[in-house]
């Protein structure tokens, strides 16, 4: 039999049925709900009077579309609070386990379910979230499903899917200081474009993932799909499994050791086939910013804008009307840019050790005068965490505003906006027309670089910051 990939091995361990024509219905070891998309699928089960086939596997928090302004309830904003709402009594109807505001487990769904030891290595899982690619990181097969899908798994805790191709990006080299997974992966989108992944799963390799921490990594795994990728993964190695052990609903003592020799097999064969390769020197990689909107409008901090008089077709239209939507200039410096929001949060970077980073930069340091910051913790635990180390201070004293946990500023959907013109410095991962509010501008950046936009007042490099 020929080499299999990592992807490969946790498919084919989860087959209940093969379909034909690369078609099969796996099953579902875990499904994370959400009060956008998860009060839609629990009232549509509702509606059609079906039973959730196994709630233990089942997991609910909300996240965006409540307020993250301190003191906050599920009723703060108004039109988020039935959605809250909505979640609370679909959950308890069927039995499934609700991470309530204020609650340990509570926070973005992608943050929550790698912190809390519910996403593990090897296990298949489903959110109706674009972004649930993240916790591929772990080295899980697990994918961002539409609405029927949705319901589909819930009412089964199976789903028909078909077997993608296989890309690999392989990473070599040791990341520059000032460089992080997240300028990484906005490099690697840039490179390769915001369509590259369609149709594919994709594995991080090499080198640079090996020594990246597993927060960095789900960094890297939560930008996948915007490379085109339903799932991105990486094998689980010593620090995966460092990571798991412990967290709330992993497996404990004997049980935990018997898991992580299950584990140790989770890799991709010496002779797997990958249908694309792809290999990126990573240790050339700058600090990196997006001009434009879309990821891959991403360039060095260093650079200059493109200009669309230097390019061809369809192609120099686009950036002329990125470059407008933007306010930016052709062909000019996209470092010393004013910036008047700062909004560092989101499921790409607002873990424990995004916090650091920015808390790092923010220290002793403050904010620009015209420029508003925020700091928007992923979960609950991680703003536990985050005020135990005093993080919460340093960023106080520095001007920034620490908030509740939740989506935030990401997508707005709890009215949460960068006002119409106004330009924002974004630790997301989205930088399209519109997704921080009508006409708002977004420059997506790592933690470490949107501290210094905020403290310079300008679009700036980390390395370079007096
Ligand atoms: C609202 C939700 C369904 C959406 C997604 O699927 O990703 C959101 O999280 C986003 O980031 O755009
Ligand atoms: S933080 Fe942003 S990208 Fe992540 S799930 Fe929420 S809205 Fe989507």
């Amino acid at each position: 039999m020929a080499g299999r990939t990592l992807f490969d091995k946790i498919w084919d361990a989860h087959v209940v049925r093969e379909l034909g024509d690369g078609w099969a219905l796996l099953h579902i070891d875990r499904h994370l709900l959400h009060d956008l998309s998860g009060s839609a699928s629990l009232a549509d089960m509702a509606e059609r009077g079906l039973a959730v086939h196994d709630p233990d596997l089942v997991f609910a928090t909300p996240d965006h579309a409540v307020s993250t302004r301190p003191g906050r309830d599920g009723m703060t904003y108004v039109p988020g609070g039935r959605l809250w709402s909505a979640l609370r009594q679909g959950a308890q109807r069927f039995g499934i386990r609700l991470f309530d505001l204020g609650e340990s487990g509570q926070g973005i769904v992608h943050v929550v379910g790698p912190e809390q030891g519910i996403v593990l290595p090897g296990l298949t899982m489903v959110c109706g979230d674009s972004h649930t690619c993240t916790n591929g990181a772990l080295g899980a097969l697990v994918l961002g499903v539409g609405s029927s899908e949705s319901t589909h798994a819930l009412a089964t805790q199976t789903l028909r899917l078909q077997r993608p191709r296989h890309m690999r990006i392989r990473c070599e080299g040791a990341l520059a200081p000032g460089v992080t997974a997240k300028d990484l992966a906005l490099h690697i989108i840039g490179l390769l474009g915001a369509d590259a992944g369609v149709g594919h799963a994709v594995e991080y390799a090499g080198s640079t993932i090996e020594a990246l921490e597993v927060e960095a990594r789900l960094t890297l795994c939560n930008l996948t799909v915007e490379l085109g990728a339903r799932s991105g993964v990486i094998a689980p190695d010593e620090r995966t499994f460092a990571y798991v052990q412990g967290r709330r609903f992993a497996p404990q003592g004997a049980d935990f050791e018997a898991a992580v020799a299950a584990w140790r097999e989770l890799h991709s064969d010496p002779d797997a086939r990958f249908d694309r390769e792809v290999q990126i020197d990573a240790g050339t990689v700058a600090p990196t910013v997006t001009w434009g909107t879309s990821p891959e409008h991403a360039i060095a901090i260093d650079a200059r804008t493109p200009d669309p008089r230097q390019a061809a077709g369809q192609g120099a239209d686009a950036i002329a009307q990125a470059l407008d939507y933007m306010g930016l200039a052709a062909g000019a410096p996209i470092a010393g840019t004013p910036v008047d929001w700062v909004f560092i949060g989101s499921c790409t970077n607002s873990r424990l050790s995004d916090l650091r980073a920015a808390a790092d930069i923010a220290r002793g340091r403050r904010v620009a005068p015209q420029v508003r910051a925020w700091v928007v913790p992923g979960s609950e635990d991680v703003k536990r965490a985050a005020e135990a180390e005093g993080l919460h201070e340093v960023f106080a004293a520095a001007g920034f505003e620490w908030r509740e946990p939740g989506c935030g500023m990401c997508v707005a959907a709890n009215g949460e906006q960068v006002p119409p013109k106004a330009r924002c410095v974004s630790t997301s991962n989205r930088n399209f027309v519109g997704r921080q509010g009508p006409q708002a501008r977004t420059h997506l950046a790592s933690p470490a670089m949107a501290v210094a936009a905020a403290v310079a007042g300008h679009l700036c490099d980390v390395r370079t910051l007096a």
